[in-house]
């Protein structure tokens, strides 16, 4: 790959120290890994560079733990699932740095592979601390980041470690890169954006730019009630950050000022629970309960949406339009999907969508494959859309 260095440019790994930053964010429910795409991911390289006789040592995140240490953000049992994928044995380290990371470091043979305990139960390392940069550093000889999905943050893990020891991008950062450029580098007018999903906070203010590269946005999920509440709505208990009712605004503003249309729903499932087969009800809205929270978009969204798919030649799609865990709060997302897999399929579309929960989505609705291409990465893939220098790839650049 032009301008970076990859495991092509390795020489002699064997019996070498090397850390892997990889993603296993992946969705988890009552324990068990609901989504292994991430994992799938990750494998060539881990398997190339241990069948190479390599000491692998992965890093990753696992949610966001907001002080130190919890036990429900462990990565061990992550390491079960990644051998499982792998077929070969991952030894669980329960530190990420200091002395138990290091011992276990020094009990590694050739070929071994070794998930280091989740990195973010260190304040330091959203910081990008570069005295836990050395900590981490002083486990490896080398560095590969094969985390594209986490590339957006300049971390300890994937920012610092590729300052302070020989970097390279891993099969997967690799292919990411490569089948982005080729899907969206120029893509074919009309452009249409789907964003939904939860991570309101952190994905809103990428739609400031996304408006000015798009000619419509279609907003659902929990995204979408921001913008609704933001208009004036009523979304009752629905998922909704009221605080970011200026930027929604400002982004709405935006959208007008750059020609990009911004679809929102005009009816929603409603619920008075989050579970799987909960009473609901669709309705018009500016008709929500206000003991009731917003599920899904209704029919007539999900109709119009599908038009808007229609009339893309390139679609771009992060974050599902409703709850699709629970059914039947998956029914928009899912027609959805299967409306682009179709086009796409017939020729009509370029269909590129990104996200963990998204790649989850698509698997739940069983048209992954039928999508031109499906990036493992959520905010990292709405970033590079926007044409923002991810820190993760800059510093891995020659
Ligand atoms: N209306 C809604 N109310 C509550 N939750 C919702 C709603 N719509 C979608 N969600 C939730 O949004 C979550 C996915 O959002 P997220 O922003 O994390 O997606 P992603 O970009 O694919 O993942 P990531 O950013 O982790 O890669 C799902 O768990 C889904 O249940
Ligand atoms: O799920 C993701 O998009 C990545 O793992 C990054 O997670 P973050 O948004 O918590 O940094």
């Amino acid at each position: 790959m032009a301008g970076f260095k990859t495991l092509d440019d390795i020489s002699d790994v064997g019996g070498k120290r090397v850390l892997v930053r990889v993603d296993l964010n992946v969705p988890v429910a009552n324990g068990k890994v609901t989504d292994l795409t991430r994992i799938e991911r990750v494998v060539p390289t881990i398997s190339e560079l241990s069948d190479k006789g390599a000491k692998v040592i992965l890093l990753a995140h696992f949610g966001r733990p907001k002080d130190g240490p919890a036990p429900d953000l462990s990565l061990r049992p992550i390491a079960a699932a990644t051998a499982e994928v792998l077929g070969r044995p991952v030894a669980f380290a329960a530190d990420c740095a200091g002395e138990k990371a290091e011992l276990a470091v020094a009990g590694m043979r050739n070929g071994d592979v070794l998930l280091l305990e989740n990195t973010r139960f260190y304040k330091g390392e959203e910081k990008n601390d570069p005295a836990l940069t050395e900590q981490f550093a002083a486990l490896g000889d080398v560095y590969i980041n094969d985390a594209f999905s986490a590339a957006h943050r300049a971390h300890c893990s994937t920012e610092g470690l590729a300052r302070v020891l020989p970097a390279y991008a891993g099969r997967t950062m690799q292919a990411e890169l490569e089948a982005l450029e080729k899907g969206l580098g120029a893509p074919v007018k009309p452009v249409i954006a789907i964003v939904g999903g939860a991570k309101v906070s952190s994905k809103i203010d990428l739609l400031m730019n996304l408006v000015k590269k798009v000619d419509a946005l279609v907003i659902g999920g929990g995204m979408a009630n921001t913008f609704l509440a933001a208009r004036g709505t009523d979304v009752g208990k629905s998922l909704c950050e009221h605080d970011l009712a200026t930027t929604a605004k400002q982004i709405m503003i935006e959208a007008a000022t750059a020609g990009c249309a911004i679809i929102l729903p005009v009816d929603g499932v409603v619920a008075r629970e989050f579970k799987a087969g909960a009473a609901n009800e669709t309705v018009a809205i500016d008709k929500v309960p206000g003991d009731a929270m917003i599920l899904d978009v209704g029919a007539k969204t999900i109709e119009t949406i599908n038009q808007w798919i229609d009339r893309a030649a390139t679609l771009v799609w992060n974050g599902p339009l409703g709850a699709f865990e629970i059914e039947p709060f998956d029914k928009a997302t899912v027609s959805a999907a299967k409306h682009a897999a179709a086009r796409t399929k017939a020729g009509k579309l370029v269909s590129v969508a990104g996200g963990g929960d998204t790649v989850a989505a698509l698997n739940h609705a069983g048209v992954a494959d039928d999508f031109t291409y499906v990036s493992t990465a959520g905010g990292a893939f709405l970033e590079w859309m926007e044409g923002k220098p991810l820190p993760g790839v800059e510093v891995l650049k020659k």
